[in-house]
């Protein structure tokens, strides 16, 4: 057993080259707490953030509640709306107009994806992009790939973070994200393009992904396919960021979450990698929290410290 430097055992299970992004996100929700508090303290009221859940998918209701619970436990007010997969478009937006004009309502999430043949771009376009905390409103959008300022999506964003943990400056390093949906690969792309690093966005169609992919300073998979990125994909001393959320099913019958990256074979060449679970996932959950306090602040014309 090793001992750390103030006399404890350090467990069997921290190896240094694995980035703790629950740790990260734990300490990101106490520093959002402590704003939160000091946000009242002023007599401003309680920031709020409503989640707009449709149909009954047991994933998203997973999402749904963690994200209830940690709302409540950095001392903002949590708003569920469920509605059935049934719900029309119009019934929708009307729910979404009504959260629009709700000053208690600092920020709106609607989980995707949504059933079909709700249109996702019709109705996030109609959330306030003043509350838009996920950053999808075409406004945000295109705000931030114009260079302005706008809430960076919170996948993205955690991402970010984690990266400026693991690697420091990151300027002038080639990223490559694997993936270009409009919630993970273009976002993080626009993210990763203001860090100055050179950005390569692969997906589907890319020819020869390997070879491209061992070129990555920093390699990011966001794709959900259980183990596509391979070790022999990676190039020695990279950082590797694995999105991916894929459950699988494990030979007891039961089912167990992996990323896109097959994790052993890429520790042993990366310089550091993000688990699956506990890495990409509890920062988007702690980055939405931020976005949303971020929008109370500004809402308030208040300055935070974030
Ligand atoms: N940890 C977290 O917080 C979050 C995790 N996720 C997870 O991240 C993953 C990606 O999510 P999302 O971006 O919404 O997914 P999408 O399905 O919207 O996009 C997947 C992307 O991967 C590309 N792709 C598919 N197969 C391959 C392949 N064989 N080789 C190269 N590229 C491929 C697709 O290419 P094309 O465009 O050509 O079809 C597409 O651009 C999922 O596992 C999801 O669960 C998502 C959001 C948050
Ligand atoms: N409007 C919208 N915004 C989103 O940001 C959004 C969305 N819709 N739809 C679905 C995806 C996915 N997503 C995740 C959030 C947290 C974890 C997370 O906390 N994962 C844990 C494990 C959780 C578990 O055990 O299932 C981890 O990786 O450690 C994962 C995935 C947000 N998304």
């Amino acid at each position: 057993m090793r001992i750390s430097l103030r006399g404890q055992p350090v467990p069997e299970d921290t190896d240094p080259r694995i980035i703790d992004g629950k740790a990260i996100a734990n300490a990101l929700l106490a520093d959002l707490a402590r704003e939160v508090a000091a946000l009242i303290e002023t007599g401003q009221p309680v920031p709020g953030l409503a989640v707009v859940l449709v149909g009954d998918d047991p994933a998203s209701q997973v999402y749904v509640r963690s994200k209830a619970r940690q709302t409540v436990a950095v001392g903002m007010r949590s708003f569920e709306h469920r509605l059935p997969a049934t719900v029309t478009e119009d019934a929708l937006l009307t729910v979404i107009d009504r959260l629009n004009a709700d000053p208690a309502v600092d920020g709106i999430l609607v989980q995707l994806p949504l059933p079909r043949p709700l249109d996702a771009a019709r109705i996030l376009d109609r959330i306030d992009p003043a509350k838009d905390v996920d950053g999808f409103h075409v406004v945000n959008a295109g705000r931030l790939s114009a260079g302005l300022d706008a809430p960076v999506p919170c996948t993205p964003l955690g991402c970010l973070l984690l990266l400026r943990q693991a690697v420091g400056a990151l300027s002038g390093l080639h990223a490559v994200i694997v993936g270009r949906s409009n919630i993970v690969g273009k976002p993080l792309a626009q993210v990763l393009l203001r860090e100055n690093c050179t950005v390569t966005i692969a997906h589907s169609r890319t020819r020869d992904l390997a070879a491209l992919c061992r070129q990555a300073d920093i390699l990011v998979a966001a794709v959900g396919q259980a183990g596509l990125i391979r070790g022999d994909w990676v190039k020695p001393g990279a950082t590797v960021i694995d999105v991916g959320i894929n459950r699988i099913p494990t030979a007891d019958g039961r089912t167990r979450l992996v990323g896109d990256v097959a994790f052993d074979e890429a520790l042993a060449v990366a310089d550091r990698i993000t688990p699956v679970p506990g890495g990409v996932g509890p920062m988007t959950i702690a980055c939405l929290l931020r976005n949303t306090l971020a929008a109370a602040a500004a809402r308030r014309g208040a300055a935070h410290g974030l």
